[in-house]
């Protein structure tokens, strides 16, 4: 896409579908590989921190468990059994302080059991793991997300029955309404409370979800799901955010404005980690990509050389058998109809199990 198809909006409000101010908006992208090529546009970091993240991890070597300069998290030897199957088998793995990392692979790589154990919703049969100088291993996802890491859930079923307002102050740690003590003083629990509901709405107002914080989450559009998604993790004031396939069922014109917020977050000096199975978003926005297949990581280094990585391309035979995943006939409206398609139907399935 040529720079004259943009138009550059510096400084102008967050317009209407939540992009953040000051980034250059494509008119009205129609299929996800446009919106991901005008989101390539802009994806170079803004901070003067995210460039330096950048530059440190551009002297990076890729190679698997390859230790970085300023590590947020470190992954030792943690495994994942369930019967007699290894789900989760990773020796040695870093998380680059202030970056956006891509955790990608097949179905059934293991990377959902990863961000479980990781985040504490699920504990390992062996392996340690630190988190910004602290062992978080065996802790549950409420001291987890105290330390400073926190991950994104897709909404359930029961999530989607409350309002957004209601779904931001659920998020919120330790919800003073339910702590037993503090029930016994009502002044400081509404005190509390408003403190709460403000800080929701600021985070709303920054996904341009505040208009419908009255409304049912259920009613939101796939995009505005996945906004209000981030925008529950925020309520934690995290250091490290993992985001769940943040790309999934969402609309098109709205992938571009999703992939601004990812970046600002890292702009911000905020840590991203995402799963994700769009591969485009994963190579316009990651300033580092790691690949698992059965349960381990098979490879890691920045995007652009990663995924023309022979390990890659194995191990995403099995799921994508017939799209190479290096070269840009992913950008074919085709090809990528097929994936939301496979992505679509995935969302639906895991819908219905809820
Ligand atoms: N609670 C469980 N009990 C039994 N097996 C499980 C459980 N959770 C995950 N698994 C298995 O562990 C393996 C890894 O699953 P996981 O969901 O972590 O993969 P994934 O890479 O996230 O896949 P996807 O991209 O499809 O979400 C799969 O074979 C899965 O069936």
């Amino acid at each position: 896409m040529s720079a004259d198809e943009t138009t550059t909006v510096t400084g102008a409000p967050t317009p209407a579908d939540g992009t953040p101010s000051g980034t250059t908006v494509q008119e009205t992208p129609t299929t996800a590989a446009e919106a991901v090529e005008a989101a390539a546009a802009q994806a170079a970091p803004e901070s003067a921190e995210a460039k330096q993240v950048a530059r440190d991890l551009s002297f990076v070597e890729g190679r698997v468990g390859v230790p970085k300069p300023d590590a947020i998290l470190t992954v030792d030897g943690v495994q994942r059994r369930f019967g007699g199957m290894t789900a989760v088998d990773v020796d040695h793995l870093e998380v680059q302080r202030g970056a956006i990392t891509a955790l990608i692979g097949p179905n059934g790589a293991g990377k959902t059991t990863l961000f479980n154990l990781l985040t504490g919703f699920d504990q390992p049969n062996q392996g340690q793991w630190q988190f910004d100088g602290r062992s978080i291993a065996g802790k549950s996802g409420a001291a987890v997300a105290r330390a400073g890491m926190v991950r994104t859930f897709q909404l359930t079923k029961a999530l989607n029955r409350l309002t957004v307002l209601q779904n931001m102050l659920l998020a919120q740690p330790k919800h003073p309404g339910e702590r037993f003590w503090l029930s016994w003083l009502p002044f400081t629990w509404a005190a509390q409370e408003r403190a709460a509901t403000e800080k929701a709405l600021e985070i709303l107002a920054r996904f341009k979800l505040d208009t419908k914080k009255d409304d049912f989450a259920g009613s939101l559009s796939g995009g505005q799901r996945k906004l209000l998604e981030m925008a529950r993790a925020l309520m934690t004031d995290p250091t490290m955010i993992m985001l769940d396939e943040p790309m999934a069922g969402v609309n098109p014109a709205l992938v571009q404005s999703l992939l601004g917020h990812v970046q600002a977050l890292r702009d911000e000096g905020m840590t991203v980690l995402f799963v994700e199975h769009d591969m485009h978003a994963v190579r316009h926005i990651s300033d580092w990509v790691v690949v698992m297949a059965e349960g381990r990581v098979v490879a890691e280094g920045p995007p652009e050389t990663v995924m023309q990585d022979q390990a890659v391309v194995d191990a995403y035979l099995g799921a994508h058998h017939d799209t190479d995943l290096g070269d840009d006939s992913l950008l074919d409206p085709a090809v990528l109809a097929r994936l939301e398609a496979e992505d679509k139907g995935q969302t639906e399935r895991e819908e219905r199990k809820r």
